[in-house]
């Protein structure tokens, strides 16, 4: 398995205020698939993603990423781990607002000896015409889409993406969903996405149900709608 999770526990809080919020999570995410995660709110999905992309850390159990195991890693080896396997999209754009669309990307590109074609990019990302603006001249899908470049720039291995649509109406919703799957199909990123969203399992190639920190159900998809079909 490209992505394995084993036995991941993490509590918050101690003595009486003590909160398990991750309790014995096991799981498998082959390379470039698309991997949903679902369950209600406080089940522990930002929790788990965010100990896969190294910005939390667990109690115990272990992330294993292209054989790397994340566990006793120092910051310096956590940084490069970030840097080498993971990009990161939340439902925030947390764009820099004073550079422009393609500074913005570039920032993601400087992290990486060997990062995308930038202008292959914007053109993928559908933002070759608005390269030179800033983030306050955008619409909220096209600072999404900014957002999905910096984060894909650097080729990672995985992109972890937070409610990517949480802040997006409908339409945009289904056009950053068609641009994730664009982005999975054309460079081949292992993908995973936490959402609230039920129907956007259906693009999915795995779909995760977590409750109550632990995993309710695992189920592959064999009958993946294209993105640009989801209905909801
Ligand atoms: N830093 C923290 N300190 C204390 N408790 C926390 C912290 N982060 C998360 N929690 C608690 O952990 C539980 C799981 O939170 P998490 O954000 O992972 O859930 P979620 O499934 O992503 O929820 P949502 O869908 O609402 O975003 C919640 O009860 C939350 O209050």
């Amino acid at each position: 398995m490209f992505l394995e999770i084993e036995q991941l526990r993490k509590s918050y809080g101690t003595g009486e205020n003590k909160v398990e919020v991750l309790k014995g999570i096991q799981l498998g995410v082959e390379k470039g698939k698309i991997c949903v995660l679902l369950g209600p709110s406080g089940s522990g999905k930002s929790t788990l993603l965010n100990i896969v992309g190294g910005i939390d850390t667990a109690d115990s159990g272990s992330v294993t990423v292209a054989g790397e195991v994340m566990q006793g890693m120092n910051d310096r080896q956590l940084t490069e781990y970030r840097r080498k396997h993971l990009g990161y999209v939340f439902q925030a754009y947390n764009l820099i607002g004073n550079l422009t669309v393609r500074e913005n990307i570039e920032v993601g590109a400087y992290l990486s000896s060997q990062p995308l074609d930038i202008d292959e990019l914007l053109d993928v990302l559908g933002l070759t015409e608005h390269q030179n603006k800033i983030p306050s001249q955008l619409s909220g899908g096209q600072q999404q889409r900014t957002a999905i470049g910096r984060a894909i720039v650097k080729n990672p291995d995985i992109l972890l993406c937070d409610e990517p649509t949480g802040a997006l109406d409908y339409h945009t919703s289904k056009d950053i969903l068609a641009l994730i799957e664009r982005v999975n199909q054309k460079y081949g990123n292992t993908i995973v996405i936490v959402t609230h969203n039920d129907a956007i399992k259906n693009m999915a190639d795995q779909i995760v149900k977590l409750k109550d920190g632990q995993i309710q159900d695992v189920e592959m998809n064999a009958a993946k709608v294209p993105a640009e079909q989801l209905e909801w």
